[in-house]
């Protein structure tokens, strides 16, 4: 990219988070990655180029050691024409859904990462003539604690997104609670997958979104959205699954297709090379905590069939949620236990304030950083080095936790090779896919107390509207028939 000659119309608005958003080039693979800011807070441009840095040092160091190259991309910082973003950020508004402007782009410092746009297969010798399809999944924590230091009962049967999902709808975040479960998305059992995925599809809040050659054509920004349309959405998949078939249109093509792209991306989220060193955060045969979470439609389901633990296939090691979800275990204590430690650090930084860059807490994210990461040992010896250690470790946790998927799909031609990409079958095509990992910014110390409140907020909802009430109660969220339906139905 030549930074010197850039021009704001070959640009336009892709998406935005809580804290960056994102341009796209219109004809080139590359994406610009801006931080967005409350309007009063104000950083230097030294700071906003060193939390850049900082964010492809922790991808560079310790992500793409966890989790692999293949799926990792760090990107650069790259220093922009001011007049340049300037203009982008004016384009580009109408475009931002309401609920993100409470936070502006940063156009004073002209710093950005530059990084391959992953909504469009990340390499650049892919021909870029052909269609591709691209699933981004945001999903968030699979596990339930096992942490002695967990004092809610809740929290040992229902995960934290089912918990988390009535305080959203009681706060008008979104409209409906989601069947969605994490832990049925990592369990590796295609059945379940394939049902949290289906899930996914019906009510997608912040955790799906479906492109076209790049543009969005399914997910949703706020409560506002409108509400999704499976005909549509079908519509824009039928050339992608069933290139040269009548299949007419319909409730049948609509069901044809979202089974088929259920089918596909279940597959591609079970494939994987074992590179990268999540192993290394394999914690042994040890006790571990439920494999089903109680608010999910599934596990309830099961339970109703007298299946208390369901049969596990479990993911395979090399797959890409296997790695996340190690790395979202190295929250070992749960906030819980962490904040006691993470108190501990604060008092010895407010003793000693010059010994946070010693400790590390901004940086610089390095090889020795990583290293630390690697201790997993929850025998807590009274010093600030293991509380320190705890604290580093849920920071990268709950950076896990937070984290997206994308799957790049590209339809291969039946007798052409895929340049050597994997590809996955569906009946009638096959597809060269790629998958990656993106917003992978270090969580930082500071929220750590923000967490600990949250938590209890979460909890203290959730016991008091549903896990008070009888269970009948609690299934009315669902209508029992449609949520076999969805069980059994063989996809
Ligand atoms: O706390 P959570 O689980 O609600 O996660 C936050 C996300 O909300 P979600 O529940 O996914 O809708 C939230 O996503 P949205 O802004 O709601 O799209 C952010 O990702 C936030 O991270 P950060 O503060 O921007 O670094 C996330 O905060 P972290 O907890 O990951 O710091
Ligand atoms: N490299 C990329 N290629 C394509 N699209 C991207 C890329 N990086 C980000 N995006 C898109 O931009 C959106 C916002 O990016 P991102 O999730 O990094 O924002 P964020 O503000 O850091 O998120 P959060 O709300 O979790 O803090 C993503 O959901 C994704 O759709």
């Amino acid at each position: 990219m030549d930074e010197g000659k850039m021009d704001e119309n070959e640009w336009g608005y892709h998406g935005e988070g809580n804290k960056s958003l994102v341009v796209a080039h219109a004809q080139r693979c590359v994406v610009l990655r801006f931080l967005k800011f409350p309007p009063s807070r104000k950083k230097t441009s030294e700071e906003i180029f060193q939390h850049l840095q900082n964010i492809v040092d922790f991808s560079k160091n310790v992500m793409k050691e966890f989790l692999g190259e293949n799926y990792v991309h760090c990107g650069e910082v790259v220093q922009l024409p001011l007049d340049f973003v300037q203009q982008l950020c004016l384009k580009i508004q109408s475009e931002r859904p309401e609920s993100r402007c409470d936070k502006d782009l940063d156009t004073l410092s002209g710093y950005a990462l530059c990084l391959p746009n992953l909504a469009r297969l990340q390499t650049y010798h892919f021909a870029e003539h052909r269609p591709i399809l691209c699933v981004e999944i945001k999903p968030k924590c699979g596990f339930i604690p096992l942490s002695g230091d967990v004092t809610h009962e809740a929290k040992r049967r229902v995960c934290r997104y089912c918990m988390h999902q009535h305080l959203k709808v009681a706060t008008g975040k979104w409209k409906q609670i989601s069947k969605y479960c994490p832990l049925d998305l990592y369990s590796g059992n295609k059945q379940r997958m394939h049902f949290a995925l289906k899930s996914l599809l019906q009510e997608a809040q912040n955790n799906l979104k479906i492109f076209k050659n790049g543009e969005l054509i399914y997910g949703c920004t706020d409560a506002r959205s409108p509400v999704a349309d499976w005909n549509e959405l079908a519509h824009h998949l039928k050339p992608f699954f069933f290139p040269s078939n009548g299949l007419a249109g319909g409730p049948h093509c609509t069901r044809a297709v979202i089974r088929e792209l259920v089918r596909v991306i279940t597959r591609v989220l079970l494939s994987g090379s074992d590179k990268g060193r999540a192993g290394a955060l394999r914690r042994g045969p040890g006790p571990r905590g439920p494999r089903v979470c109680e608010a999910s439609p599934f596990g309830r389901s099961l339970r109703r069939q007298g299946k208390n633990s369901p049969e596990c296939s479990g993911l395979p090691k090399g797959c890409l949620l296997y790695k996340t979800l190690q790395v979202q275990m190295l929250d070992l204590l749960d906030i819980e236990g962490l904040y006691p430690l993470y108190r501990r650090v604060e008092r010895y930084l407010e003793e000693f304030p010059e010994e946070r860059k010693t400790l590390q807490i901004d940086g610089p994210y390095d090889e020795a950083f990583y290293q630390k990461l690697l201790d997993l040992s929850t025998e807590d010896d009274g010093t600030v080095a293991f509380a320190l250690t705890k604290v580093q470790q849920y920071r990268v946790a709950m950076t896990a936790k937070d984290c997206s998927i994308m799957i790049a799909l590209s339809p291969c031609l039946q007798d052409a090779s895929s340049d050597q990409r994997p590809v996955v079958p569906s009946s009638r095509s096959r597809f060269a896919f790629s998958v990656s990992v993106l917003d992978l910014d270090l969580k930082p110390y500071e929220s750590i107390p923000h967490q600990y409140k949250l938590d209890g907020k979460i909890v203290n909802f959730y016991s008091k509207t549903v896990h008070a009430k009888d269970a009948a109660v609690v299934s009315t969220r669902f209508k029992e028939s449609e949520d076999c339906t969805l069980v059994l139905h063989k996809v």
